[in-house]
């Protein structure tokens, strides 16, 4: 029996001692990352931590660039048919708590196949994008099961010694009490030498093999869902926005691997350190376990309203972010533009209201999470005084050993790391099943089977054989040599705008090594027919034919490496002028003479020999280092450089002058005649539709006037003679009052 005033000094020492292990346990842990954020969500409360971990993704967004750039020139990368050579909006609506628990139930009816959404094609897509069930999130786990286990078993080992050191340490202040103790002060401190060395050994191996199972699914996952997202078809494009997309490719498959690595560890470990501590309490002193975990319920009531309210808080703030980040990644993009109208400023005041909200909300949650650390360091501090109170007590009158309370005041600490780390990860897991879900939403999506490629397609040219892999409906790749291309009664309307028809019946023929010359005014659908011709769309009604062919019963990259398509906007990507004329057929071993040649028959040769590093040239982002003309001139050789049986021209020469054009005309006409290809060239230009051998106008969705320039030139009160009219200056009432329209609604 210890007299109280033996005691007294020594609980004061106790509790110096135990508050000393509250400081130092920063130090302690802080050896390895995930243990000090342990530390830090005890102290900040189960959801900051959360908030962090994904503010940080936002704040510093890994935007694989280079990917945005190919979401952006989504229909280049088709018609090209590259897909396979890529490989290599975060829900702009975030709901509140009572949005996301109705997404809950409703994924959970779904799942069950009793949602009406279900029926629903869209509505079941975004419930399926709201969260996704714990099991389907970790079976993206499942190929590092392995490795995972092994680090999981480190993990236990390190949780092992940290669990054993309070009741080490209890030991230690029981023993220095006794006399004749230094031999048992020697054993102990040497048998925790030893325990900090394995709980060292154990802690580099789990960090070592978290952190790279958790790059390694990162890593998997982002080629998973970059390569899902290059088989959906052009609408799905239409209907995103490319950050969107980027954003789930970046942030959500990070947070995603961080859950199933770091935060699947944190919980493994902070569920032994709850259940193992509140073993020893019990097992210290089941009388004091009551008073030890009185607080938990109250930190789990007041942890969960706080967990709320800062992670709508967080969300509101990501968005504020993320609106921030698109301006300024908008405008960084655009800054010729933005130089040119003289707009610093008005974009200064814009990003500055951006960011300006961001910290607004940054504020509250500072504020937030002042108080409920206050609150949880008052509560912490409560429930160890708690505990020294009863447990002097108890100290006093015999019933526990100094070094009994000693270890059972950092076995109480322990819980409470527990309790709120386990919170903080059910935070985390919350936020990883949304991402996960827009990442399956992303990977379960099948693509439309006309306009949208397969997994095998993926892989194309390199099996480039269409009887060994199973492709989608259409797979025919017939032998033909000089295709016509027929029109026949199309009807069209894009997706996105399915009340605006830009066809009502439009039929044409082009027979083989014709030159077919398209005009119409602005937005008549000129362009929309080499959407439908490469089977970026189809149409709602009709057929076009290739060779005789429906081509939607033919392989889908057959068809695209038959067309040679110069599009309107040309778009380029970083790279060397070689690297984007060969752009396409990069897995068909082009040759550099090819690329030459493609390059002198597209009038590029000459400016492209005169640059310094020549066909090796880099031409920077979108090819933004050259001339509107000498990115058309390169956009006419890449399409050259296929040797296409079709060639559609889609003003590709309209930033020319007309020397050039005409020089290029003449080439590629050569190059028609000798090799019989078929060509529709859209143009307004007079001298290029003078040299077809056929001109189709466009009106009202319709092919209004079709014949021989001559032939339509003569009448006086034909489109094409208005339109000459008003390219020569004159108005378009100047020619019979009559207005020509574009597509009909
Ligand atoms: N991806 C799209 N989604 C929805 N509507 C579109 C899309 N692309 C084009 N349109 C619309 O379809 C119509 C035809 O467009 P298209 O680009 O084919 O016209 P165009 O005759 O080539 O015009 P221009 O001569 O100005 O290039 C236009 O009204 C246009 O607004």
């Amino acid at each position: 029996m210890h007299s109280c005033a033996w005691c007294k000094p020594r609980l004061f020492q106790v509790l110096s001692r135990i508050l000393e292990y509250q400081t130092q346990k920063g130090v302690f842990y802080s050896h390895t990352r995930d243990q000090s954020t342990w530390i830090s969500s005890f102290y900040r409360g189960s959801s900051l931590s959360s908030l962090s971990a994904k503010s940080y993704g936002q704040l510093y967004p890994v935007v694989p660039y280079a990917n945005s750039e190919r979401y952006k020139s989504n229909r280049v990368v088709r018609l090209f048919s590259t897909d396979s050579s890529q490989f290599s909006k975060a829900t702009t609506q975030k709901p509140s708590l009572w949005q996301q628990w109705m997404a809950r139930s409703r994924v959970f009816r779904w799942h069950k196949g009793s949602s009406k959404e279900g029926a629903n094609g869209t509505k079941k897509e975004d419930a399926q994008e709201e969260f996704v069930s714990w099991r389907k999130l970790f079976s993206l786990a499942k190929p590092e099961a392995h490795m995972l286990s092994l680090a999981l078993m480190a993990q236990m080992v390190s949780v092992g010694t940290t669990m054993i050191f309070p009741m080490a340490v209890g030991k230690i202040v029981d023993i220095i009490q006794l006399p004749n103790s230094v031999d048992q002060l020697k054993w102990m401190a040497s048998a925790l030498a030893g325990l900090f060395v394995v709980g060292a050994v154990a802690v580099t191996v789990r960090v070592a093999l978290m952190t790279t199972i958790g790059e390694r699914i990162a890593r998997d996952l982002r080629q998973k869902v970059f390569q899902s997202l290059l088989k959906q078809e052009l609408a799905f494009f239409d209907k995103r926005q490319s950050g969107e997309l980027v954003n789930r490719l970046s942030n959500d498959t990070s947070v995603v691997s961080k859950t199933l690595t770091e935060n699947l560890a944190r919980g493994i470990r902070s569920s032994v350190t709850t259940t193992g501590g509140i073993g020893f309490l019990i097992y210290l002193s089941p009388t004091l376990t009551v008073a030890a975990l009185s607080f938990i319920p109250f930190l789990t009531v007041v942890g969960g309203i706080y967990g709320s309210y800062v992670r709508s808080l967080s969300r509101k703030l990501q968005d504020s972010l993320a609106a921030a980040t698109q301006v300024a990644t908008e405008r960084i993009s655009a800054i010729r533009t933005v130089r040119l109208f003289a707009g610093e400023s008005l974009e200064v005041s814009r990003y500055t209201q951006r960011i300006e909200d961001a910290f607004q909300l940054a504020k509250k949650v500072a504020i937030a999470e002042g108080f409920y650390m206050g609150g949880g360091f008052f509560m912490g501090q409560a429930s160890l005084l708690a505990v020294l109170w009863f447990g002097g007590h108890q100290v006093l009158q015999g019933a526990m050993t100094v070094g009994q309370l000693a270890s059972f005041a950092m076995y109480a600490v322990n819980v409470g790391f527990g309790v709120s780390s386990l919170a903080n990860g059910y935070g985390q897991l919350t936020r990883a099943q949304g991402a996960g879900a827009r990442i399956f939403a992303i990977l379960e999506r099948k693509p439309s089977s006309l306009t949208g490629l397969t997994d095998s397609d993926l892989h194309y040219p390199c099996n480039n054989n269409n009887n060994n892999h199973q492709k989608n409906n259409a797979s025919f790749a017939p032998e033909i040599q000089r295709p016509s291309i027929v029109f026949d009664q199309v009807h069209f309307s894009y997706p996105t705008r399915p009340q605006h028809s830009v066809f009502r019946g439009l039929s044409f023929r082009v027979e083989p090594g014709e030159l077919l010359a398209i005009t119409g005014i602005s937005g008549c659908g000129k362009s929309t027919i080499l959407s439908l011709l490469s089977r970026l769309y189809i149409p709602q009604q009709g057929h076009i034919y290739l060779g005789g062919y429906d081509i939607n019963t033919l392989d889908i990259h057959w068809l695209r490496k038959q067309i040679g398509a110069v599009p309107q906007d040309v778009v380029l990507f970083d790279g060397s002028i070689a690297e984007n004329i060969s752009y396409g057929v990069v897995g068909e071993n082009i040759s550099m003479e090819q690329i030459v040649r493609a390059a002198d028959i597209a009038g590029a040769d000459s400016f492209i020999r005169q640059l310094p590093q020549g066909y090796d040239t880099q031409i920077g982002e979108r090819g933004l280092s050259l001339s509107g003309g000498q990115r058309q001139r390169i956009a006419l050789a890449r399409a050259i450089v296929r040797k296409p049986r079709i060639l559609v021209m889609d003003e590709a020469t309209s930033a020319l002058d007309v020397e050039s054009e005409a020089a290029i005309s003449e080439a590629v006409d050569l190059l028609r005649r000798k090799e019989d290809i078929c060509t529709i060239v859209i143009a307004h230009r007079l001298s290029t539709l003078r040299d077809s051998n056929q001109v189709i106008v466009l009106n009202k969705g319709v092919v209004a006037e079709s014949g021989t320039f001559e032939q339509l030139i003569a009448k006086p009160k034909s489109i094409l003679s208005r339109l000459m009219l008003i390219s020569e200056g004159h108005g378009l009432e100047a020619a019979d009052g009559e207005k020509v329209g574009g597509g009909s609604s």
